[in-house]
């Protein structure tokens, strides 16, 4: 058991931030939480608060934007202020791609690195971004314990018809099969539902994890049954600039006959799609909220309509719908889309209350459809960091 000065340090890299968390003690107390954000564009931005909620730091770079190594580097120096009198006990990763070996939490070393770094392909826009605070964490305190959590490990619960390509086994036995992602924030949300609704613990709950990533997962008694996101994080819904659902022809098309070479298609597919590619004006919903262009309404209209679909489609695999459950920035934040999407879910028994829809923030756990709604709705703050904190004791202590 961690000691009250043990600490324990997450680290969630994503495609354009980095978030840190430091938790101490064995009941992992939320000691500091902090992100460095807009990496490679417009202004970076750093704030860190404490665990009263105070900030402790902030700084934006007017210059010129961080990449990844900087930022790294920066909050390896800011955190340091902050392990006065504390020992890191072990540093937990989110990795997004655990590919078809990795199930679980598993210690990070050189080889299972070397391993990760071949499924760099599966998630370009995550993968290397993941593995280089690891490398950077071994080279400055290898005696630390690392632990790696990855976003598909959730998902291997799913039968085997939700993973399934319709393609030849030639094909499939090489790993190319649905795996899913965000599986650190489902895992987290099925960890809270029996706190805050006991009554839908063992029930049909599907979950929109609306980030700058998306991606929505249906659960049967906290168990992944099946998800929009696929063999990579490019499919399911539209995201800030990911595509989402495409017909593989099109793919083909773009290659075969707008003669674009496959990175071309790759940028296309992964940074100019999505919210951003249809409004042309950003892929940040705050923004698009704010715009009255026509096309930043397109953008957002299509988000919603695309939700309304998957849900449809993840309902079926559960036989029925008990709980939608709202998380991710967009979906913590924004009461005009999660409105939207209760509307368009009325036919599944789902009806909004209003003024809890409105008062709903990513501060609490908080429903939000009326007392009579047959379907429940949630707003769950993602909190994918305690997740991997968890994970990363849990497989410290059994070494
Ligand atoms: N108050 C808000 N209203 C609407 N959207 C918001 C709000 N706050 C954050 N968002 C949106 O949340 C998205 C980022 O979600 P987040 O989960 O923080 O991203 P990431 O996937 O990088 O972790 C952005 O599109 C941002 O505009
Ligand atoms: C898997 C994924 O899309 O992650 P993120 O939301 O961090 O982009
Ligand atoms: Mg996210």
């Amino acid at each position: 058991m961690p000691g009250p000065n043990d600490a324990v340090v997450v680290i969630n890299a994503g495609s354009s931030s980095i978030k840190f968390s430091l938790f101490r003690g064995a009941a992992l107390a939320p000691a500091l939480k902090g992100k460095v954000e807009n990496l490679y564009a417009g202004k970076t931005r750093f704030v860190a608060f404490d665990a009263s909620g105070m900030p402790v730091g902030e700084h934006t770079w007017n210059d010129a934007p961080l990449d990844h190594e900087q930022a790294m580097r920066f909050l390896i120096d800011h955190a340091a202020e902050h392990l006065q009198g504390m020992q890191v006990r072990a540093v937990g990763h989110r990795i997004v791609h655990g590919g078809a070996r990795y199930s679980g939490p598993q210690r990070l070393d050189d080889a299972v690195l070397d391993e990760l770094e071949q499924l760099i392909p599966l998630a370009p826009l995550h993968l290397p971004h993941n593995l280089a605070p690891v490398r950077a964490v071994m080279a400055l305190a290898p005696q630390v314990p690392q632990v790696g959590c990855f976003d598909t490990a959730f998902h291997t619960a799913q039968p085997a018809l939700a993973q399934a390509f319709a393609l030849p086994p030639s094909i499939t036995e090489r790993g190319i099969r649905r795996y899913g992602f965000h599986g650190l924030s489902y895992e987290y949300i099925a960890s809270r539902v029996p706190d805050f609704a006991p009554g839908l613990a063992g029930g049909r709950v599907v979950a929109a994890h609306l980030g700058n990533g998306a991606s929505m997962c249906a659960m049967h008694a906290g168990r992944s049954v099946a998800s929009t996101m696929g063999f990579t994080a490019v499919d399911g819904l539209p995201m800030g600039t990911r595509c989402g659902a495409l017909d593989p022809g099109v793919v083909l098309y773009l290659i075969d006959e707008l003669g674009m070479d496959v990175p071309a298609v790759q940028r296309l597919l992964y940074q100019e799609s999505g919210l951003l590619g249809v409004s042309g004006v950003s892929a940040d919903m705050r923004t698009l909220e704010a715009s009255d262009d026509p096309r930043a309404r397109l953008a957002i209209d299509l988000l919603v309509y695309r939700i309304g679909r998957e849900l449809g489609s993840l309902a079926a695999a559960l036989g029925g719908l008990d709980a939608l459950v709202f998380s991710g920035g967009i979906g913590e934040n924004s009461v005009a889309i999660r409105a939207a999407v209760c509307r368009d879910a009325a036919w599944l028994g789902v009806t909004l209350d209003e003024a809890a829809n409105a008062a709903a923030s990513s501060n609490q756990i908080s429903r939000i459809s009326s007392a009579a709604s047959k379907v429940e709705a949630w707003v769950v703050p993602a909190n994918e960091e305690l997740m991997i904190a968890r994970h990363t004791v849990t497989l410290v202590e059994e070494a």
